[in-house]
């Protein structure tokens, strides 16, 4: 949480022409609820759920860019079907960064405690080797700016192959 995922992905997809999706947004899209009301009417593991349907949704479609939840590398059915149909990009972030880029808003149930930031720790702990296993590129953010990330994000792409859509 706090990683960039949505920030990045979305300047990522504007620059490669592509369409943009958000695995939060699409659930709240779908459901007409906010995401600490799913959380807090079917818990979290009903959000994961809805989570992994969309996933499986979105992840079929070709030529789009995905950004997802930061609890999606939890189940192994995400992992895979991310990694096969996509190449996966990890915005590994400290946890200290994290807290200072999440601590104002209030949109992420799991950040509600006393101490959101021994929480962040936890989670990355737990994650941390998750995202390693799903992804292709591993990009650490930290000291550049967004735009730079995105930049870095686009360089991995395109010797993969993917460049920028053109017209035809
Ligand atoms: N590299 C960065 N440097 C500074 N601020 C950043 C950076 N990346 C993201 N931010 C800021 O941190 C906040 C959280 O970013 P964003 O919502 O994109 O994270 P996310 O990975 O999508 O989180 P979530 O997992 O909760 O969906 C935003 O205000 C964004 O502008
Ligand atoms: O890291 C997480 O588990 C979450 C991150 C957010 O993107 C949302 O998907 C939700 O708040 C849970
Ligand atoms: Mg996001």
């Amino acid at each position: 949480m706090g990683a960039g995922k949505t920030t990045v992905g979305r300047a990522v997809a504007r620059r490669l022409g592509r369409p943009f999706f958000d695995s939060d947004h699409e659930i709240e899209a779908r459901t007409g609820a906010r995401i600490p009301v799913i959380f807090e009417l079917e818990g979290e593991p009903g959000f994961r759920e809805r989570e992994t349907q969309v996933i499986a949704e979105l992840a079929a479609r070709d030529s789009i860019v995905l950004a997802t939840g930061g609890g999606a590398v939890l189940r192994p059915e995400n992992r895979a079907i991310l990694h096969d149909r996509g190449l996966v990009v990890y915005l590994r972030a400290n946890p200290h960064d994290l807290w200072l880029r999440t601590r104002k808003d209030k949109n992420r149930p799991l950040l509600q405690t006393e101490d959101p930031k021994a929480k962040l720790e936890a989670l990355y702990n737990e994650r941390d080797p998750l995202y390693r296993e799903c992804a292709h590129f591993i990009v650490e953010t930290g000291r550049p700016s967004v735009n730079g990330l995105v930049n870095m994000v686009l360089m991995q792409l395109e010797l993969a192959g993917i460049t920028k859509q053109t017209q035809s």
